[in-house]
């Protein structure tokens, strides 16, 4: 293709060079750069890759391009500078691959909490509604025929763009995707249009840290522009937030939830638990007039569910396919279930911080179960005061805590836990618990202590597959490990 295509929609001054190169395919990362391709220089948190521009050149590179002047400039290479390289990746993506998202149904899902599982649930119920519906979030890109894991939540413009095309070649007609705000902050989803964004709700996260928003203001507002760049919004309008976010929106709205006035609303929550099930039935009213089951649990989950009960009809799939793809939902490692007892209950759930922790703890105590056990512990190198709010919540929900690893990364197991305990003192010091550092123990130590009625919600790691100590990822599965051990004791 030639550049001066690639370029289509882009503002930028041709430094040096012409713009009828061709270029053979885009890369932003050096050291996948071949002969006759265009790479993306781009000040990333680390490092600035403008520093191998006379690299790439050796590497046989047709075109660069910049955002800030080159300390030297590779002879016989064509050379765009931009103002933002992130959105001239995202752009020129676009391009390369043929705008694949103007052919597809495009799904849009941002929020701080239930993204995975609400994309999961209009997934399920697209692909009930006769749609063929690809997938991109935390738990990794789904489409016929692959299934696999991702490095980001949202991925790369690049990759992303490449997906598209990709579902579209697997014969999609759609995808439904969690938009992150680091995504939306980064470009990674800049030159799409969504049909349909989705808000599920707004509490403080990704804040501080290397890559993260500089505030929660910030963080809202970066969110909030999923909602200028979709034709329909669906929002839960119960979210404190949810005005606020959607100021200078250009959408039509749609709206869900329980405590306002809303498009589709709900009530007449029934919890409902069995051997090895745990979910809950409502009725929704409004612009729909059904009862909805779904096999996963609690309040928030009614909150998923009408989301992707709204992005259905918004999208024309009839009554009984969105029954149909509630039903039948499995989000891995989102209070999945683990069937080792018909004494008691364990579940998997990712919850990693203190606002997924409070809603998945008051969800389970909702259940009344005979003790609720938490076993758990937080990720090093990331904020301290997710270890204070998860050990405070924790401490204040649960009758019992298992306190043990998550992914140390760098830091000391104990120092990690040390800080939980800091929270528990401030949430409930009364509370008991138990420090098992090596987590695989500490699974082995909450079947072997487990009472009848218990509900023991091990969390933090939901879909991962590994355990990261010392930067090194060894493999960690914990639903395995888990159904494994039991059956080694003989659990029934
Ligand atoms: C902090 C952050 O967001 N970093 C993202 C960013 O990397 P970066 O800009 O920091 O990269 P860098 O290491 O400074 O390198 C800069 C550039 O040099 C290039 N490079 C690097 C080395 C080399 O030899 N040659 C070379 O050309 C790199 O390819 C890159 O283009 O761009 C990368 C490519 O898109 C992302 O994978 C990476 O996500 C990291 C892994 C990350 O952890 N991001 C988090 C904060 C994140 O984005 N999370 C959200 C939300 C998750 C949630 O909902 O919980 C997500 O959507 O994933
Ligand atoms: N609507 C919701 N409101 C609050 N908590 C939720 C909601 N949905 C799910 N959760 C809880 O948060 C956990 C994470 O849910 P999910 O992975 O769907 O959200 P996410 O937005 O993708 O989160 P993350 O960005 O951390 O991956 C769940 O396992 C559950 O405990």
């Amino acid at each position: 293709m030639k550049l001066q295509e690639l370029l289509n929609g882009l503002d930028y001054t041709l430094v040096q060079g012409s713009l009828d190169t061709e270029v053979v395919d885009i890369a932003y990362d050096s050291r996948k750069v071949q002969p006759g391709w265009a790479f993306v220089c781009i000040v990333g948190t680390n490092r600035d890759s403008h520093d191998y521009a006379m690299d790439v050149a050796e590497q046989g590179a047709s075109v660069l391009v910049i955002e800030h002047k080159l300390d030297e400039v590779p002879q016989g290479v064509t050379v765009v500078q931009v103002e933002s390289s992130r959105r001239a990746l995202a752009l020129l993506s676009c391009n390369y691959f043929g705008r694949p998202a103007e052919k597809l149904i495009t799904i849009g899902v941002t929020g701080t909490k239930g993204k995975t599982t609400t994309a999961h649930m209009i997934h399920s119920v697209m692909n009930a509604g006769g749609h063929k519906c690809g997938i991109i979030g935390t738990n990794g890109v789904a489409y016929p025929g692959v299934s696999r894991a991702l490095v980001n939540t949202t991925p790369e413009s690049y990759e992303l763009q490449k997906m598209f095309s990709e579902m579209l070649a697997a014969g999609c007609d759609s995808v439904v995707m969690e938009v992150s705000s680091q995504g939306l902050m980064m470009d990674r989803v800049t030159g799409i249009h969504f049909k349909v964004g989705v808000f599920t709700n707004l509490y403080p996260d990704h804040i501080g840290g290397p890559g993260e928003h500089a505030s929660f203001e910030e963080y809202r507002a970066w969110k909030g522009q999923l909602f200028r760049r979709c034709d329909v919004g669906v929002v839960n309008v119960d979210d404190k937030n949810c005005s606020t976010l959607l100021a200078g929106h250009t959408c039509k709205l749609v709206t869900y939830g329980m405590h306002h006035e809303a498009d589709f609303r709900a009530s007449e929550l029934h919890l409902l638990r069995a051997e090895n099930f745990l979910g809950i039935r409502f009725h929704v009213s409004g612009r729909e007039d059904m009862d909805v089951k779904v096999n996963m649990p609690g309040e928030f989950s009614v909150y998923n569910s009408l989301a992707a009960i709204a992005v259905g009809r918004v999208l024309g799939v009839a009554h009984d396919a969105i029954h149909d793809g509630l039903m039948n939902i499995s989000v891995k490692g989102r209070v999945e279930l683990v069937p080792v007892s018909k004494d008691f209950t364990v579940l998997i759930d990712f919850a990693h911080n203190e606002a997924g922790a409070e809603s998945l703890l008051t969800t389970l105590r909702a259940y009344e179960p005979k003790r609720l056990v938490v076993l758990f512990g937080c990720g090093g190198d990331r904020s301290r005061l997710r270890r204070y709010g998860m050990g405070e919540v924790a401490s204040r929900k649960a009758d019992f805590l298992i306190l043990t690893e998550d992914n140390n990364r760098f830091e000391s197991v104990d120092q990690i836990i040390k800080d939980i305990k800091i929270g528990i003192a401030q949430g409930n010091p009364d509370v008991p618990y138990v420090e098992i550092p090596d987590r695989l123990d500490a699974l082995h130590y909450a079947l072997d202590h487990a009472q009848k009625g218990d509900l023991i919600a091990v969390i933090g790691k939901g879909h991962e597959t590994y355990r990261d100590r010392m930067g090194k990822k060894t493999p960690f599965l914990e639903r395995e490990l888990i159904l494994e051990y039991a059956a080694q004791i003989g659990l029934k």
